[in-house]
């Protein structure tokens, strides 16, 4: 079995923060994840790939109490999810939002503040220094006032991650934080992750395999079931259930990897 090899290792002899056993959940009667296991140590940082509807988005709701479990269990530091998801700052997948939306960056980060107190509490100074620093921490303080729908795509994606840091959380689920941004600024943001990990467990789920061998530690792969040993390696099965086809894997410790013809390339190159 090809690998390809990430060259970090994963921390062990750390607190669980993050227990699934025998999880099921779905919508409808319809199940998409299917006995699900997963444990999470403080100061990992897992890579989770799979195709297109494998569940992974599903995931994350079910560890966000958006989505309650079928069956099974879900803990996240030693509590239930209803008490453990004020541990846990999410980045959503999608960031779009309309150019005229009156909402300044600092607006959305100080969201981010509002587990902190009751709706109808005012926002104390502790609220504007954390938000301050969040908003530092990803290099944006200067563009605090902006209307956040005229800021760049990645300029939005950094805000969103300031308010999730904005929480205090323990836990960073990031769904897809790289989606619809330019090289430049995925190397800015795979630097801020990698600090971010010094002190926050994260899970990122990523269609890009290139940001997953270049942050994380370990990978998993979710299509349906979750398939994840703490290992740092991608596996050549890993990437055909992600790609749906046969892929062949070079790798010299950074990936390089040689894809075959698809079978639609094939057919219309005869
Ligand atoms: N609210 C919903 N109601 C019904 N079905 C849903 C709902 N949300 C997702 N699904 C279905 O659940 C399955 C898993 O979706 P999910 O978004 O978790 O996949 P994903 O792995 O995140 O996919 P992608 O890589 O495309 O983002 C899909 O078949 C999807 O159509």
């Amino acid at each position: 079995m090809q690998q390809a090899h990430i060259p970090q290792q994963r921390t062990d002899r750390q607190p669980v923060v993050i227990r699934v056993q025998g999880l099921w959940a779905g919508y409808d009667h319809q199940p998409v994840l299917e006995a699900v296991n997963l444990t999470v140590k403080q100061g990992d940082f897992i890579g989770l790939i799979g195709p297109n509807g494998g569940g992974k988005t599903t995931f994350f709701k079910v560890l966000l109490g958006l989505l309650a479990p079928w069956q099974g269990t879900v803990e996240i530091m030693d509590c239930a999810v209803r008490q453990g998801r004020r541990y846990v700052g999410y980045v959503p997948q999608q960031v779009d939002c309309d150019r005229a939306f009156p909402v300044t960056a600092w607006d959305v980060v100080m969201m981010g503040r509002l587990g902190h107190r009751s709706i109808l509490q005012r926002y104390t100074r502790q609220d504007a220094q954390q938000v301050s620093l969040a908003l530092q921490s990803v290099d944006l303080l200067h563009l605090k006032n902006r209307a956040v729908g005229t800021l760049s795509g990645g300029q939005r994606k950094r805000v969103y991650i300031a308010r999730a840091l904005a929480t205090e959380p323990q836990i960073l689920l990031l769904d897809e934080p790289l989606a619809s941004i330019d090289p430049q600024m995925e190397t800015h943001i795979y630097d801020l992750l990698k600090t971010l990990n010094e002190r926050i467990t994260i899970l990122m789920i990523s269609h890009d395999i290139g940001a997953i061998a270049a942050c994380v530690k370990t990978v998993g792969c979710l299509n349906r079931t979750l398939y994840y040993h703490g290992d740092d390696h991608i596996t050549s099965e890993m990437l055909e259930m992600v790609y749906q086809c046969p892929v062949d894997l070079i790798a010299h410790g950074v990936p390089h990897r040689v894809f075959p013809k698809h079978l639609s390339e094939e057919i219309s190159d005869d």
